[in-house]
């Protein structure tokens, strides 16, 4: 479990980084910042079982709180994602598998850093009547770092639309909503 762990903490320190150069930024900016965390970061291993009642999302629309969230499943279909979220009624698609390959969902601290550059990715795991596993890795930031609009996503014409605040403040508040 532990290198698995260090498997998915590699491959999303190698996304940021990414990500990081697409905005101008030094490549480990986001890990000097604090967005890539040992322990914030955490893997949930899901199983879901192939009959699971009347309802049609076994896992119902969502975005993820944190800066990005890796996945792997075992190839049954199941998830969706819907590209514009503000649009109504809303359109999903359904993600194809990939063998050997990372599913990457943006978070919503990412959307807040890059004020909506990068918007975080709303979608749902659908029942397919098949039992089905997967594994998501959570990319938190460091309770103690600020998520602030970053310079080269704002400017005159595009002010940042969210106030800085502090990574544990803003998931903590989102973890008390969504388990009340
Ligand atoms: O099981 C999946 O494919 C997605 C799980 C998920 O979106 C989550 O746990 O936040
Ligand atoms: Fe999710």
């Amino acid at each position: 479990m532990e290198s698995l762990y260090s498997k998915f903490f590699g491959v999303g320190k190698k996304v940021l980084s990414l990500i990081a150069l697409s905005l101008n930024l030094d490549e480990d900016f986001f890990e000097k910042v604090g967005a890539i965390d040992k322990p914030a970061a955490f893997l949930r291993l899901l199983h879901y079982p192939g009959e699971m009642g009347p309802h049609q999302e076994i896992c119902s629309a969502h975005t993820d709180f944190g800066t990005l969230t890796l996945l792997l499943t075992d190839g049954v279909q199941g998830l969706q994602i819907c590209r514009n979220k503000l649009e109504e009624p809303q359109v999903w698609e359904d993600v194809p598998h990939m063998e050997g390959a990372f599913i990457v969902n943006i978070g919503d601290l990412m959307e807040r850093w890059t004020n909506c550059l990068y918007r975080s990715t709303m979608h749902r795991v659908k029942q397919s009547g098949r039992e089905r596993y997967s594994m998501a890795f959570f990319l938190d930031p460091h309770p103690e770092c600020v998520v602030e609009c970053l310079q080269s996503c704002c400017s005159e014409s595009s002010p940042p639309r969210f106030a800085p605040i502090r990574s544990g403040e803003y998931l903590n508040e989102r973890f008390k909503i969504q388990s009340a």
